[in-house]
């Protein structure tokens, strides 16, 4: 069941705790996002953005904790979740003997998309990459196979995209292609980026984790990226 609060709200994130091997990875982490609204998250290597997304995208179980996602329970309705959630992350989850048609019009089956070519055909042309539509994802680079993953991420229309690092391996003709299609309204956005430029350009909000914990949380119109520099490097002692 849906609440009336969780209406406004895409994701709610309350208490989340995940240990690898008695080592925390995410310390009570709690977050709310609205729909429509983009949020960045930052932090150095290890602070648990990775294992953030993966929870969120049903790709791994939390220690405890809870998470809604547009007011469904990530415990008892991933299924509703997946059909929500469009994901870019470290794996492409492409088959390299398989062309970038073949690709997507599978995982567009999977998404039951009626008239699969078409809808494959619309969002290779988003990522610009219709002249090599038809070549094995085996020979493209790694930018233009990241180009592919974001194309996938798109197939079902979701109303939440999931993005690790998607600027991974992208030109800056890609980065500004996919940079446009994502400030696009209506979708509410969670992306980690190592960039903090980039991921301004992005952000309505913005968090910074340090050692599985949020040490900082600011909506980006009270923030410049000198201010945002500032506190990154101040928080997670990281060196400039
Ligand atoms: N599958 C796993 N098994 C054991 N430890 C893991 C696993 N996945 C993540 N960790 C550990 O959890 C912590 C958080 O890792 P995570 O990948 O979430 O960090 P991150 O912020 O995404 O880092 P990066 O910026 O390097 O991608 C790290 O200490 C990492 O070693």
């Amino acid at each position: 069941m849906v609440g009336k609060d969780e209406k406004e709200l895409a994701v709610t994130v309350s208490q989340l705790v995940k240990t690898f091997n008695h080592r925390p990875a995410l310390k009570d982490v709690s977050l709310t996002i609205g729909r429509g609204e983009k949020l960045v998250i930052f932090g150095p290597n290890g602070a648990g953005k990775t294992t953030l997304l993966k929870i969120l995208a049903t790709l791994m179980k939390p220690g405890s904790g809870t998470v809604r996602i547009e007011g469904y329970s990530l415990d008892q309705d991933a299924e509703q979740i997946r059909r929500r959630i469009g994901v870019v992350s470290h794996q492409s989850y492409l088959y390299g003997g398989l062309t970038a048609f073949e690709n997507l019009e599978f995982y567009a089956k999977l998404h039951d998309i009626p008239n699969p070519g078409r809808k494959v055909r619309e969002v290779v042309d988003l990522v610009a990459m219709t002249p090599r539509i038809n070549d094995r994802v085996v020979t493209f680079s790694r930018g233009m196979q990241q180009r592919v993953s974001i194309a996938r991420s798109l197939l079902h229309d979701p109303s939440i995209l999931l993005l690790d690092e998607p600027e991974t391996g992208l030109d800056q003709a890609a980065i500004a292609t996919v940079w446009s299609l994502l400030r696009e309204r209506g979708r509410t956005i969670i992306m980690t980026t190592h960039s903090l430029e980039r991921g301004l350009e992005i952000a309505d909000r913005v968090v910074i984790l340090n050692k599985g914990r949020v040490v900082l949380e600011s909506s980006v119109s009270s923030m410049s990226l000198a201010s945002c520099r500032q506190s990154y490097f101040e928080l997670t002692g990281a060196r400039s």
